[in-house]
């Protein structure tokens, strides 16, 4: 091996239209292992829009590319399964159950399903659970969820927390590249200080990160490159220090926030 890979997740010349509103056009960037990619841009600048197109939601121009291969016309979930995972803006969760059976649902594809519904377990399956709540356990505290709301319903908990929790579930048994959509909407504090925490520890695991995010200060101090959209459009490119002196992006976005 040459050492030098290539990225883990390319888009190239996307696009989004919503019958004649253009909301992405002709898009491009890559992020690769071990890299935060932040996505920035005012309101309506065509973020959500953009994954919604590397995911497949929606009809899009242009090509997707995951370690190398094209997967533009991979259906979501079979994306999710080769590794592209993604958190929405909105916690999803299922509220009927416990925070550690939403975890341990969203590892059914190591563990095989019915993990959770099973009650009467012949001795191979009742192992098979015992793994799954322990390794669902131990994810749940490495993405800082602590044990006393393992038992508890994700409502119950406190909101910051919900938000790691959404991050854990997106993630699932693992992912090669995830993409968060503002992971910092809603927090404060120390509850900043564990994202910071976990996105750091996150990229230190190899993973390819992208992350839409409004919180300039925390995007401009853990991503390593920039892309700034606005409407729809590809404002410019480059590490946070390149992004904070471009004018075109003091003047179109980081000018108007302040
Ligand atoms: N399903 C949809 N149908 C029609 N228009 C849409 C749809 N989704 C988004 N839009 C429009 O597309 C444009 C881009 O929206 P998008 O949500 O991608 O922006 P954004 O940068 O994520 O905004 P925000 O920061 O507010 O989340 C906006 O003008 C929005 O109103």
């Amino acid at each position: 091996m040459s050492g030098v890979t290539g990225p883990v997740l390319r888009v190239e010349a996307l696009g989004v239209s919503y019958g004649a509103l253009v909301a992405l056009d002709d898009v491009t960037w890559s992020v690769r292992e071990g890299e935060i990619l932040g996505i920035i841009g005012p309101n309506g600048a065509g973020k959500s829009s953009c994954y919604d197109a590397v995911t497949h939601l929606v009809r899009r121009r242009g090509q997707v590319f995951l370690n190398g291969e094209e997967v533009t016309d991979i259906a979501p979930h079979l994306l999710a399964e080769r590794g592209l995972k993604r958190a929405f803006q909105q916690n999803a969760f299922f509220h009927e159950m416990t925070v550690l059976e939403n975890m341990i649902t969203v590892l059914q594809d190591r563990y095989g399903t019915g993990l959770v519904a099973t009650t009467l377990l012949p001795f191979a399956e009742a192992r098979r659970r015992r793994d799954a709540v322990e390794d669902a356990r131990q994810r749940l505290m490495r993405f800082g969820i602590p044990e006393a709301y393992h038992g508890l319903k994700p409502t119950n908990i406190p909101y910051g927390t919900q938000r790691m929790l959404s991050i854990a579930l997106a993630y699932g048994s693992g992912a090669k590249a995830l993409l968060l959509d503002e992971p910092a909407a809603g927090l404060g504090g120390k509850d900043m200080t564990h994202l910071i925490d976990l996105l750091i520890s996150l990229k230190q695991e190899r993973l390819a990160l992208v992350v839409i995010e409004h919180h300039m200060d925390l995007i401009m101090s853990v991503a390593d490159k920039i892309v700034v959209l606005e409407q729809g459009r590809l404002l410019a490119t480059g590490t946070p220090q390149q992004i904070q002196s471009d004018p075109r992006v003091l003047e179109a976005y980081l000018g108007r926030a302040q």
